[in-house]
């Protein structure tokens, strides 16, 4: 029931207006249902049209004096006109109402998916990191999309509410006796089908899990195709995805019995509802033929609505599931929300001293126990170049992670030229060129992915900007030049080519500090000379950190940082940890080249 709130809530702080009067369009046309059919009658028997039949409306005969008293007759042409504008009237209302629905639908499926993705977008790494990735695209475009064709249907459920409610007070003021026991009966059937409204929420439960299984079984085959092909096991993928496909297939058999059975016993109540009103108002009540008539009408309308309400009623419990796991994604974001203005224009860093690590501790919320980083403790300066080194586990990412401020030390201070790095987190971001071992390439141009991370940048900054990274002349070479589509995540082109775009993305942003995320890692050796000739040139006119596995690749660095375990265990130049024949850098270096 709280979802429900929510989403009631949700639905009308989007437009009030709207809401309101999309409601009142949505009664308005409820009650004013099959009204051109049931006029057309009345107004042929005042006409006289239909021998023999004598009119008992009086509106019917208000409206034939109406027309005596502006000197015209109601004839059978003036009948078919008012029935013709009423039909039209009540198209066009209609018309107004479905476009106004869908207007609200839209700007409510717009609202939604906005507010989550701004959620999601300005969310901390470390919450990001610890959702799969398809939950995440599940929930803003399955179950959202669940979410706003559930708005008609709520919308419609509260319409028909109100038209009951409103036929429910007239029958009442026809027949007081007789209305309550028909909300008795009402109030038996809800209770008796309770049971069903239940299980539509646990079966959209199931939806939301189901869901949320197949795109992970998609995406996951889609992010390691290469890597199925090449072992062969397509098959056991296919198996998982055949199996999750078959569970919602069934899930959604189980609702479609649970929907017709519903159906059926509404039916079945229809029938058992009418014959005992029949009896009670003639044997018991013994009503007026007059007022029979009229409750007769009533109730043959009332009841098609109230099926139609727990139908409504059943299909919002399915829905609900949807909108309850936008909501839990939403405040789970907005509670990890980065202190980050979400203005990009937000300056930027020219480092001027340098990054200074004061004893920083972390640990992952998922491993409490366990610190990744113990008590870090050094400076950065800036125009020099520091490489991290380590086996792996030891720690080389976290500090990388701490350093951008992807991550927040549990303990400790991240500084940068004397100021604490959350205070500045928009410029700093600003200010990096960031490589990872895994490139991110768009499937567009290489143009288009130079200038994603810089879209003001010049065709002579670009090319600049490839010169540095060492791939201008490769670019050159490609009869399309920098319009050559790269292919989804950079498939047309080689590992390095790739790290290089990357680099060189980086590098038009003019960063004051460029990190290399084990950049040249699976590169072979004629790429890694590449990027570390590229590197080498940038030495000494930005701040350049390192994360290397082949110590071969970090002989000038400025400064390398030996860790182990989390913890900072050597420092020093290449020189003076190389020539220590029992450091760890030493072990390090010699795994590193066997
Ligand atoms: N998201 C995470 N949740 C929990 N523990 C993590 C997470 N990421 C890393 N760790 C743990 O933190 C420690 C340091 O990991 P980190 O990735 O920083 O090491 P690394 O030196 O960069 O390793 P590699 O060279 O293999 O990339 C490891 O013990 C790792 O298991």
């Amino acid at each position: 029931m709280e979802t429900l709130f929510v989403y009631i809530r949700d639905l009308y702080i989007l437009s009030r207006v709207k809401f309101l009067v999309n409601l009142l369009l949505m009664v308005m046309l409820g009650m004013l249902e099959g009204i051109g059919v049931l006029m057309i009658i009345p107004l042929l028997m005042v006409t006289g049209i239909i021998p023999g039949m004598q009119a008992s409306s009086d509106w019917a005969f208000g409206l034939d004096q109406f027309f005596q008293n502006i000197g015209m007759t109601l004839s059978l042409p003036l009948v078919l006109v008012i029935y013709t504008s009423i039909n039209f009237g009540q198209s066009w209302l209609q018309r107004c109402q479905a476009m106004l629905n869908f207007d609200l639908q839209q700007e409510f499926a717009v609202s939604l998916s906005i507010r989550l993705f701004r959620a999601v977008a300005y969310a901390k790494w470390q919450l990001l990191m610890s959702k799969a990735k398809s939950d995440i695209t599940n929930v803003i475009l399955s179950e959202l999309t669940r979410v706003y064709y559930g708005m008609n249907i709520f919308l419609q459920m509260v319409a028909t509410a109100l038209i009951t409610i409103i036929q429910i007070s007239i029958a009442f003021m026809l027949a007081p006796g007789l209305t309550c026991s028909v909300l008795v009966g009402v109030c038996v059937l809800f209770l008796f089908l309770r049971s069903f409204y239940m299980e539509s929420r646990k079966m959209g439960q199931d939806i939301t899990k189901l869901n949320s299984d197949l795109l992970f079984t998609l995406t996951e085959h889609l992010n390691g195709i290469k890597d199925i092909k090449s072992n062969g096991i397509e098959s056991a993928q296919m198996n998982s995805f055949i199996r999750t496909r078959n569970m919602m297939k069934k899930n959604l058999s189980r609702y479609n019995k649970l929907q017709t059975r519903a159906d059926m016993y509404n039916k079945v109540g229809a029938a058992i509802f009418i014959s005992l009103f029949l009896f009670s108002s003639i044997e018991i009540f013994q009503l007026n033929p007059q007022q029979l008539i009229l409750v007769s009408v009533i109730s043959s309308r009332l009841w098609p609505k109230l099926a139609s309400l727990q139908m409504g009623f059943m299909n919002i419990q399915t829905m609900l599931p949807g909108f309850r796991a936008a909501k839990e994604l939403e405040s789970q974001c907005l509670t990890a929300q980065e202190d980050l203005p979400q203005d990009e224009d937000g300056g930027r860093i020219e480092l001027k001293n340098g990054v200074e690590f004061h004893d920083v501790s972390f640990y992952y919320e998922s491993a409490r126990a366990k610190y990744a980083l113990v008590n870090a403790d050094f400076v950065l300066s800036a125009g020099t170049t520091t490489a991290f080194v380590g086996v792996s586990g030891s720690g080389k990412s976290t500090l990388v992670d701490l350093l951008i401020g992807l991550l927040t030390p549990v303990k400790g201070n991240v500084l940068v030229d004397g100021e604490p790095l959350s205070e500045h987190l928009r410029p700093w971001r600003n200010s990096i060129g960031y490589v990872p071992q895994d490139p991110f390439l768009l499937n567009a141009s290489i143009r288009d992915n130079l200038l994603w991370a810089c879209p003001d940048a010049s065709e002579d900054g670009v090319w600049e900007a490839l010169r540095l990274a060492a791939i201008d002349a490769f670019v050159n070479s490609l009869p399309e030049g920098l319009d050559t589509v790269v292919g989804d995540r950079g498939v047309r082109l080689s590992g390095g080519e790739r790290q290089r775009i990357v680099l060189a993305r980086a590098l038009l942003r003019k960063p004051s500090v460029l990190i290399l995320d084990e950049a040249t890692s699976s590169l072979d050796a004629e790429n890694e000379k590449r990027i570390q000739q590229a590197i080498e040139n940038l030495q000494g006119k930005l701040t350049i950190v390192v994360i290397a596995h082949r110590i071969s690749t970090i002989q000038n660095a400025d400064k390398i940082l030996v860790l182990e375990q989390g913890q900072i265990v050597e420092q020093g130049n290449y020189q003076s940890l190389i020539s220590n024949r029992v450091s760890r850098f030493h072990a390090l270096a010699c795994s590193s080249t066997e």
